[in-house]
Order: C-alpha cells, then sequence, then structure tokens
C-alpha cells in the first residue's frame, strides 16, 4: 500500500520527504520490522521507541511515523502528535478497517468482563452464529483458540486478529476493553457497534492513579459506540451517560430506574434467578452461575444483546445453556467431603463478592488461599487482606504473581490489612505450599477457595514464570483422577 494512501486516515503535524513510497506493513518495535514497513516511534514507559529507529530502518524501514524530527535518518518522517493514536489509526487503513465487516461489542467495567464476553458469544452461537472473543483467558474464533498476552491487544495486533476473524467469516466479535486499552489507543480507531459497562471499584491505580482518572478512560469507550449499554446502579453510570456521545444509551439494573430491569431476584448455589422488564414485557431469566453479581453479568449480557438487535426471547433462551468460563467460581471435582473453587478475584470488590457468594452455600468453614500481584496496583493490597481476614473462616495469605517485587513485602502489605481484618490467618509464602496447607487441614464441608489466579496456569516470579495450574495441583495434592 501506499504511504499517501494511509496519511490519508492520521492527523499530521509535518511530513518530511515523500509520501509516494510504497509500505508493506506496519511495525512499532524495531525488533519485527521487514523490509518496507512503516516504523512507528512510540515513547513508552520503559522506553522511547524513538531510539530504536536507527534500527528499524537498518532492518528496511522505508518510513517512520514519530513524535519529533528523524528526518536526517534518510527516510520519509512523518510527525504526529500522538505516536500511539497514529499508529491505530495507520493500523486501521492498513488493514482496512476489519471491523466494518462483523457486529462489534465491546465491554468495560472493573469486573465481569470475561465473564459477560462468553455469556455473549455463548448466547450468539446457540442462535447458530459465528463469533470471535478477544479478553483474557484466550481469543477465539468459534472453537478456534489464539492465546492472548493481554486483555485487549495492541491496535496493530487487534487489527490483524480482526481481519483473521473477518477473514474467517464471523459475524460478530465481543471483546473485552481494559481501561489500559482506551488510555493507551489500542481501541481508537475501532468503531464499536455496541460498547457496555459493567462497574468500576478500585483496581489499576498504579496506572491510573485516581479513580476519577480511571473512570474518564472507561467513559472514552461510550465515544467510540453507536449504542452503550450502562450498569444505572453503578456509581459510575451517570458520569458515562454525561459524556458518552452514542446514537442511542441503554440502561440495565435491579435498583435504578432503567430500562432492562431485573426483579424477584432468586439466589442459590447452582446459579440466578429473575424477572426481566424490557420494552414493556416481562422474560423469566436462568444463568448457571452462582452470586448476586451474576445477575448484573446476565443482564450486562441481554443488554448487549438486546443493543445488538437480538430478540430477547432467543437471548434469555440462549443464556439458560450457557455454561460457566474456566477459573470464575469453577468448582473443582475432589471425590473429598470438602469443596475447592478456584476464582479469578484480584480486586477488593471482586474478593467480597466471590466470599460473599460462597458464604451463601457453604454449610461449614470458608478457608480463602490468596495473594496480591506485584508492579501493580499496591493501594489494594491491605484492602483485600482485611475483607479476606473478615469475610472467611481462615486465611491462608501466600503470592499470587510476584513479578519483580519481593514476595515477602507484598505480603506485608496485605498483612497490614489481615490483621485488621481480625481474623485467623497463617502466612506461607509459597503458593503450592499455601495450598497443600489448605488441603491438609480442610475438615468435612469446608470450602477452599483459591483467589487471584483463576484461569491462570502459570506463575510469573522474579526470574523466570513457572508451570502452575491450580486445578491440576489440587488434584495431584489429593492424588484425585484428572478432570477436563
Ligand atoms: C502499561 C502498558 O500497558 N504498557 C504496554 C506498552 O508498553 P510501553 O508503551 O511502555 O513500551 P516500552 O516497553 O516502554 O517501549 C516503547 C516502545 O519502544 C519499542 N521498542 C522497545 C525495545 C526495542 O528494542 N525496540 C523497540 O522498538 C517498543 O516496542 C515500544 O513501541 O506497550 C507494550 C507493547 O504493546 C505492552 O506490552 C505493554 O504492556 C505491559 C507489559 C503490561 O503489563 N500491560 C498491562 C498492565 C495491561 O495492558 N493490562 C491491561 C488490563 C488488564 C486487565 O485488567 O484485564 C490489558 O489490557 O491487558
Ligand atoms: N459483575 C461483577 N461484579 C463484581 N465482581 C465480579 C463480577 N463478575 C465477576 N466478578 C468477580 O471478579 C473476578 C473477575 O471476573 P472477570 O474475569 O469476569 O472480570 P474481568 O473484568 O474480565 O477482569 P480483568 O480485569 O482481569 O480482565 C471473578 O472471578 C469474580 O470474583
Ligand atoms: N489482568 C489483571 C489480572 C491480575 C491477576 C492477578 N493474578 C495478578 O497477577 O495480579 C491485571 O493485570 O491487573
Ligand atoms: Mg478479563
Amino acid at each position: 500500500m501506499n504511504l499517501s494512501e494511509l496519511l490519508k486516515e492520521i492527523e499530521i503535524k509535518q511530513v518530511l520527504g515523500s509520501v509516494q513510497v510504497g509500505i508493506t506493513g506496519i511495525a512499532f518495535d524495531s525488533r519485527a520490522v521487514k523490509p518496507g514497513n512503516l516504523f512507528v516511534c512510540i515513547s513508552g514507559f520503559q522506553t522511547d521507541g524513538h531510539r530504536f529507529a536507527p534500527d528499524a530502518i537498518e532492518k528496511g524501514a522505508a518510513a517512520i511515523i514519530a513524535e519529533q524530527d528523524l528526518h536526517e535518518l534518510g527516510v520519509t518522517c512523518i510527525i504526529v502528535e500522538n505516536t500511539r493514536r497514529a499508529l491505530a489509526q495507520v493500523s486501521a487503513a492498513f488493514y482496512q478497517h476489519p471491523d466494518r465487516r462483523f457486529c462489534l461489542i465491546g465491554i468495560t467495567g472493573t469486573n465481569g468482563k470475561t465473564t459477560t464476553t462468553y455469556l455473549v458469544k455463548s448466547v450468539l452461537e446457540a442462535m447458530g452464529k459465528k463469533v470471535g472473543l478477544i479478553g483474557t483467558n484466550q481469543n477465539m474464533i468459534g472453537t478456534e483458540i489464539i492465546p492472548s498476552k493481554h486483555t485487549t491487544p495492541d491496535s496493530l495486533e487487534l487489527m490483524r486478529l480482526f481481519t483473521r476473524m473477518a477473514d474467517k467469516g464471523v459475524d460478530y466479535v465481543v471483546m473485552e476493553v481494559s481501561s489500559h486499552s482506551l488510555a493507551l489507543d489500542r481501541v481508537t480507531a475501532c468503531t464499536f457497534d455496541v460498547g457496555a459497562f459493567t462497574n468500576i471499584t478500585q483496581d489499576h491505580l498504579d496506572f491510573h492513579k485516581t479513580m476519577e482518572e480511571y473512570l474518564a478512560a472507561k467513559a472514552i469507550l461510550f465515544q467510540i459506540s453507536k449504542v452503550g449499554a450502562v450498569n444505572a446502579d453503578d456509581k459510575g453510570a451517570e458520569y458515562l451517560m454525561q459524556h458518552a456521545s452514542c446514537e442511542k444509551m441503554l440502561t440495565y439494573g435491579i435498583d435504578a430506574d432503567c430500562d432492562l430491569k431485573a426483579s424477584e431476584v432468586e439466589l442459590n448455589e447452582n446459579g440466578v434467578f429473575f424477572t426481566l422488564t424490557y420494552e414493556g414485557k416481562t422474560y423469566p431469566v436462568e444463568l448457571g452461575i452462582p452470586g448476586k453479581f451474576s445477575v448484573y453479568n446476565a443482564m450486562t449480557a441481554l443488554s448487549c444483546l438486546a443493543a445488538a438487535g437480538i430478540p430477547m426471547d432467543q437471548a434469555v433462551a440462549g443464556l439458560k445453556v450457557a455454561r460457566g468460563v474456566k477459573g470464575r467460581i469453577e468448582v473443582v471435582e475432589t471425590g473429598r467431603d470438602f469443596g475447592v473453587i478456584i476464582d479469578y478475584a484480584h480486586t477488593p470488590d471482586g474478593l467480597k463478592n466471590v466470599i460473599q457468594t460462597i458464604r451463601g452455600f457453604a454449610k461449614r468453614r470458608i478457608i480463602t488461599v490468596f495473594g496480591c500481584g506485584g508492579d501493580r496496583d499496591k493501594t489494594k493490597r491491605p484492602k483485600m487482606g482485611k475483607i479476606a481476614s473478615e469475610m472467611s473462616d481462615f486465611s491462608v495469605l501466600t503470592s499470587d504473581n510476584p513479578r519483580t517485587e519481593d514476595p515477602e513485602a507484598i505480603i506485608e502489605d496485605v498483612l497490614v490489612g489481615v490483621k485488621e481484618g481480625g481474623g485467623n490467618y497463617i502466612v506461607i509464602p509459597n503458593r503450592f505450599e499455601a495450598i497443600e496447607y489448605a488441603l491438609d487441614h480442610a475438615e468435612k464441608d469446608d470450602i477452599i477457595l483459591l483467589a487471584g489466579k483463576g484461569h491462570e496456569t502459570y506463575q510469573i516470579l522474579a526470574d523466570r514464570t513457572i508451570a502452575f495450574d491450580e486445578r491440576e495441583i489440587v488434584r495431584k495434592l489429593l492424588d484425585a483422577p484428572s478432570g477436563n
């Protein structure tokens, strides 16, 4: 493709050199440059991509997009205000806006994104549609699995993935839209047919600094979506409604006045049951995942489907046969007289919800094995510690993914809250040993909650990533038969 074609879609400050240059592809990492590529220089959090422009040119880059004048390096240099934004725009232009070839549904919010994307996919598939999915656990095209590195890929990777999905004939793509992706322009060049919001509670303050900034990032989704769907019961709803520019906004909830309203809510250990009122009609809704938050996840999914034009009776019928998601209130079959549940709760609100849900059906003690991730929001640590300690009968404080931080130092941060909570606890930094301890000390009818790592099958330590599949570890320690 000719550079001049690509440039039609970006906001340019200055063009230094000829725009009549053939472009074979795009790269924003010098290590991935191929001859004839357009190299986009990004000033990042770790290093500055402008520094790698000479390497990129040596590898054959035919032109560069930068925030500084790098024309003296010998190839055409396009100067823009924001290269992350330009990367999204040229990527969309190069791949010819693949998201226009299917219905795109995006879901943002602190908790519930992965779960609701799976619910939407499941309903659409029950109707015979071909669906792409993008998110934390994995990306999918129908049943084909494409591993994911991020919850929301970078803008270039995203356009490649969309193209692959469109070429395979998907009718819908349902994706998680993380606040990082909104703030870092990963989805800037997309047009969402539907954008939905689950909730906002504390997370990622290492990156967004304040809750206001975090919510403002989420609001961007409602500036690039045609129809919006917002949880009206959530404290973030008002701000999002005020800052939205969608053609239409739908609201959903249990308590507030809204377009899709849930009432007569019943919760039990097998799932949730409620009545949905929408456009003057009522529908009995059933979802086989327990917890009050599952009512909200069902409502988010139904709102997305309604906004995408799916008849409500079909949406409700599809939800009834939807299954749970790996690592979200996942019951591990142990063949013992106590239970083990794996859940991805890694925020104060997530942890509170999952323990509360288990309390609803636990016959005896809840033993919570948990820790907090390294290189992530430190201020959530004591809060999670307090919740675990107050709400569980016994806590085993251990490590999550320590990453580059000292595991003992992370535990110290969490311990402040655990002590404040006043519950019984033990500290076992090695997560394998912590799980072993919980299994050894579980008694009849207890439930062990392994929180924080959910679907993850690895643990990220300082210098290496080790295999760590909690369901396999539990089975191995109990010498139980391998499940699926
Ligand atoms: C804060 C953040 O999101 N950072 C992402 C960002 O890194 P960055 O822009 O700081 O990049 P950098 O490392 O400083 O490098 C700057 C530039 O130099 C380039 N470079 C670098 C080295 C070299 O030799 N040559 C070269 O050209 C790099 O490719 C880059 O373009 O761009 C990188 C490339 O896309 C990402 O890998 C990186 O994700 C980091 C690793 C990350 O951990 N992100 C997490 C926090 C994240 O995005 N999480 C969200 C939310 C999770 C959830 O709640 O579900 C997600 O969507 O996954
Ligand atoms: N609607 C909800 N409200 C509050 N907590 C929830 C909700 N749905 C799920 N959770 C809790 O949060 C955890 C994470 O859920 P899920 O993976 O669906 O969220 P996510 O938004 O995709 O998270 P991430 O930001 O890591 O991608 C679950 O394991 C559960 O404990
Ligand atoms: N996507 C989330 C998940 C964290 C999961 C937890 N296991 C951790 O490593 O902190 C994040 O990046 O904050
Ligand atoms: Mg997710």
